[in-house]
């Protein structure tokens, strides 16, 4: 059976996107097929992939991971995700677009190639222990719709080659988590690495890097409303904490091939 496909990116965090509006096309969306759309020798290649549906007269992200598990969020693709449905006359960028998610209903907007997302209200649940060969840190779980444990690190090459999963508290995150190590490199200024839930190392997390800023701000005491840059490998974002105790995150995303597929 052949399908369209897409492929993007957001800051390099790349997916496998598939037009399915009514659902008839993958129904449940298969974890073999995800991993077989994701696998970079034999497949597609990916972080993750990212299904376009329509529900109750809205767009439904639903996100997988390249291992073939579900995410409440996703936060570079909900930008490619917003960016074809732009491309294809699907959506209005003049206009606030609402994308539903697992972690409920997301706002992007459009300025040029930039899309800014109202990823919602973070919460701060305190610190626990996560760890890689010969390194253990004190990390901060930040919920931003899904689990990250947040690390500061004084050189990001101390968690090495990021091959395994860090290890981190089950007890804490019983569904796993996204571990991303934080350097300062300014005053509101990051740089970080990441190792995801479900797809290993990445280039960039958008929900990541929200849940750096967050764990960032706290520590600093900054009042809200201050923008961060979080660099990443895969390029950079701006991330606000805004007075209503939202966080906006703004970056780039590109819709990079189109084509058919029999996987
Ligand atoms: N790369 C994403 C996050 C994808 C989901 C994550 N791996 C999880 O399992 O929670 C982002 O840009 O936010």
């Amino acid at each position: 059976m052949s399908y369209p496909f897409l492929k993007g990116h957001g800051t390099e965090n790349d997916f496998v996107l598939l037009p399915d509006h009514d659902g008839t096309v993958h129904g449940d969306l298969d974890p073999a097929r995800v991993r077989a759309l994701c696998d970079r020798r034999a497949g597609i290649g990916g972080d993750g992939v990212l299904r376009v549906l329509r529900r109750d007269g809205g767009w439904f992200m639903d996100y997988r991971n390249s291992d073939g598990s579900l995410s409440e969020m996703c936060g570079n693709g909900i930008r490619v995700f917003g960016l074809h449905l732009v491309q294809e006359g699907l959506a209005d960028p003049t206009q606030p677009l609402e994308v539903d998610t697992r972690d409920g209903i997301k706002v992007l907007t459009f300025d040029g190639d930039r899309i800014t997302v109202d990823m919602g209200t973070p919460q701060v649940l305190g610190d626990s222990e996560v760890a890689v060969p010969g390194h253990t840190w004190t990390a901060t779980h930040v919920d931003v719709g899904n689990p990250h444990a947040v690390a500061f690190v004084d050189d990001l090459a101390e968690a090495g080659p990021l091959l395994d999963a860090p290890t981190h508290d089950p007890g804490v995150y019983p569904g796993g988590v996204n571990v991303e190590f934080v350097v300062r490199r300014g005053p509101q200024h990051v740089a970080m690495r990441v190792h995801e839930r479900g797809s290993g190392e990445t280039r960039a997390c958008g929900t990541g890097a929200c849940a750096v800023m967050v764990a960032a701000a706290v520590a600093d005491g900054a009042p809200r409303d201050t923008a961060y840059r979080v660099d990443q490998p895969g390029g950079s974002l701006s991330i606000i904490w805004t007075a209503d105790d939202r966080v906006l995150m703004t970056g780039p995303a590109q819709i990079v091939a189109r084509g058919t597929t029999d996987l």
